[in-house]
């Protein structure tokens, strides 16, 4: 059965799987769960209310699959241990938000580890859609930000290992703490669910009666919203020093073709990620999104045609699949290559980074808008789906022609095949491009002042 709800697919629920939840349980004897936050592979996450009040009313729990909590990954908080102290050392910068409790609830799926975290504003994967696009504004002083972060979580000799869009949020300029449970809803609105019946016909049924899709947090008023970038979710960071020898968990689109070809990690691939995700701050869909709905094969072409000159051994490197082959080969299986693959259909970095177009900020910004008014555009597309990547928007302007060069030259530097000769995340932050004075945020809007 197809699934086009923007929430964990329902066959996530199962035994081992995803812990069944519905708005107004109880969690771990102690959490009430008001709204959906979000949701990624391995767990949902949710604005409860803690009874404990342990640190404040609200907070946000990340409830996470039966088997992965008992995953040593998930076990350990050693990797992180250099980025709490960088936070306990520099007045808790927030600039890597770490869980600030653990505990674990049981459900008919089996034994979850719920993560406590504080609530933080919208993901950047929300920002810059095919119908919101972000004020340039706001772009390069993110761009800053994030080639920052990284650059200093690499020099404390942690990869985060799946930076994306989804990885990185916003922070709130104070806690929700003041607001009732009632302004929440004025806020947010009814709760949006999809219920499931179809998928789970028996009973006692392994998912809930209904999906909740998430909140959008860029409804807050903008007083609640920063634009100080945090990084999220480290369940898959590993120390430079020991980095796994094997296919990375981070989405297909960001996956390093050295990943994909030698399943090696480390520091450069979080910078491949670092220019996909520079990438996505300025259009509304992944540089390197496949036609073939996701998968490495698709990946790894998009990289071909888009750089080109990859290393003949990757260019006759055996796919089963659409997944690399590692292992031996094995006779009477078909594998495919990149070779038989590749079409040239005259894409490039210059010929992508050209299709930008971003919206004017305009000038006045009321007291009462919300974060989204205030970050983004909502623009009416009309998508031309003969060719993909076009769009016709309205109040859109072109990329100006200095800085297509400048970020072109960037993204050629952070797109290097080889990832030894690729640039590290501190000479992205020397780059030109990073380097242009960053507009004034202080005339941003009411909440870009540092708190
Ligand atoms: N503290 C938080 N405050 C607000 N929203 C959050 C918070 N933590 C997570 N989210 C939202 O939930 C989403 C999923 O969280 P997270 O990435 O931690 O889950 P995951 O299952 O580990 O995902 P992945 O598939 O990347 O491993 C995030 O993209 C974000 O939108």
């Amino acid at each position: 059965m197809s699934w086009e709800v923007d929430a964990e697919h329902p066959y996530k629920y199962g035994p081992g799987g995803l812990c069944p939840i519905e708005l107004g349980d109880r969690v771990a004897n102690r959490f009430i769960v008001l709204r959906k936050l979000g949701y990624g592979g391995f767990a949902t996450v949710w604005l409860v209310c803690d009874e404990n009040r342990r640190h404040g009313r609200y907070v946000a729990l990340k409830v996470v699959s039966a088997d992965w909590s008992n995953d040593a990954k998930f076990e350990s908080t050693k990797v992180v241990d250099p980025l709490r102290g960088y936070e306990r050392d520099n007045g808790s910068p927030g600039l890597f938000i770490l869980e600030l409790e653990r505990v674990f609830h049981t459900s008919r799926n089996g034994r979850h580890l719920c993560q406590v975290f504080p609530v933080l504003g919208p993901a950047l994967v929300s920002l810059n859609t095919s119908d919101c696009r972000l004020y340039p504004v706001f772009v390069r002083d993110f761009a800053q930000q994030l080639a920052r972060a990284v650059e200093t979580m690499h020099s404390l000799g942690v990869c985060h290992g799946d930076l994306t869009p989804s990885n990185i949020a916003l922070r709130l300029a104070h806690p929700l703490d003041s607001l009732t449970e009632e302004q929440l809803d004025e806020i947010f609105g009814p709760p949006e669910i999809q219920t499931l019946e179809f998928f789970f016909p028996e009973t006692p049924s392994p998912a809930p009666d209904y999906v909740v899709l998430s909140v959008d947090l860029g409804r807050l008023p903008s007083n609640y919203l920063t634009t100080r970038l945090c990084i999220i979710d480290f369940d898959h960071a590993f120390s430079s020093r020991n980095a796994p020898k094997q296919l990375s968990h981070i989405p297909h689109q960001y996956l390093a073709p050295e990943n994909i070809f030698t399943l090696t990690n480390g520091p450069p691939a979080d910078v491949w990620a670092l220019g996909c995700i520079l990438y996505d701050l300025r259009y509304p869909m992944p540089i390197f999104q496949d036609l073939m709905g996701g998968c490495p094969l698709g990946t790894a072409l998009r990289i071909c045609e888009m750089l080109r000159n990859l290393p003949r051994e990757w260019m006759e490197f055996p796919f089963d699949d659409s997944y690399p082959v590692h292992e031996p080969l094995q006779q009477g299986i078909e594998y495919t290559t990149l070779d038989d693959y590749r079409k040239s259909d005259g894409f490039n970095l210059d010929f992508e980074v050209g299709e930008i177009r971003e919206p004017q900020r305009p000038v006045s910004t009321s007291e009462t808008e919300s974060g989204r008014e205030w970050l983004c555009l909502s623009i009416p597309i009309d998508w031309d789906t003969t060719t993909r990547r076009e769009f016709k928007a309205q109040n859109l302007k072109p990329i100006g022609k200095d800085d297509a060069t400048l970020f072109v030259d960037l993204l050629g530097k952070i797109f290097d095949s080889n990832d030894q000769r690729r640039i590290t995340a501190g000479q992205v932050l020397a780059h030109p491009w990073l380097k242009e004075p960053s507009q004034n945020l202080s005339n941003a809007g009411p909440a870009a002042s540092p708190v």
